[in-house]
């Protein structure tokens, strides 16, 4: 049995139940799961090919889980990755503390990583502005700060999460590819 090559790692990060899992679901299968929520024990892998020009490039997607019981082994799906998709619910606002924290983390032990961050169930705030608890341009104060970019998704919906915006690749040190919207970009070397 031969290996599965990874081109690149990505790891998903975030508070239990911000929508990590079903932010992937989304992306790779293309539905959102309903009934009850289910929390992700340690952590999950999915392989995502993906063509970008005339090559497949593979991603090696690490849903970590998001309960803090699972902390320590969160750090062991952070090492090596090249983007980290920090998640927060947008209408749970320790989530975005939690966010934070992530951030700090990857900052201090993954230099290398791009961090993009996602705030989640825009469908929610969307309905019912009331629910929203993170204010888009705090979010945005930080993400600058931090040198990140910023989206705001729905797997329910798929609002920003579709195949042809969730990922951009850009071969690095070329002509800038002008992204579309979207959560992860990855830059080929
Ligand atoms: N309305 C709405 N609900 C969502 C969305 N994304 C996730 N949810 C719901 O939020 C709950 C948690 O979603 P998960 O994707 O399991 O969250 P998680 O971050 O992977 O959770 P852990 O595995 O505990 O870390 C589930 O009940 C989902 O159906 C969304 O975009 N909109």
């Amino acid at each position: 049995m031969s290996a599965m090559r990874v081109d690149t790692k990505v790891v998903m990060l975030g508070k239990e139940s911000v929508g990590k899992t079903s932010l992937v679901e989304r992306y790779v299968h293309h539905r959102f799961l309903v009934g009850p929520y289910q929390n992700t024990i340690g952590a999950a892998f999915v392989a995502k090919p993906i063509q970008v020009g005339d090559k497949v490039v593979t991603l090696g997607i690490w849903d970590t889980a998001g309960s803090e019981r699972y902390e320590a082994m969160s750090r062991i799906y952070y090492r090596g990755a090249r983007a980290a998709v920090v998640c927060y619910d947008l209408t749970d606002s320790s989530s975005f503390q939690r966010a934070r924290f992530w951030v700090k983390e990857l900052q201090n032990c993954e230099e290398h990583c791009k961090i993009y961050l996602c705030g989640t169930k825009n469908d929610l705030v969307q309905a019912d502005r009331g629910l929203r608890q993170i204010d888009f341009h705090d979010a945005q104060d930080f993400a600058e700060e931090i040198g990140a970019q910023l989206y705001e998704t729905s797997s329910k919906t798929g609002n920003n999460v579709g195949e042809s915006c969730l990922l951009t690749v850009a071969p690095y040190g070329q002509a800038q590819v002008i992204p579309p919207k979207g959560i992860i970009s990855y830059y080929l070397q």
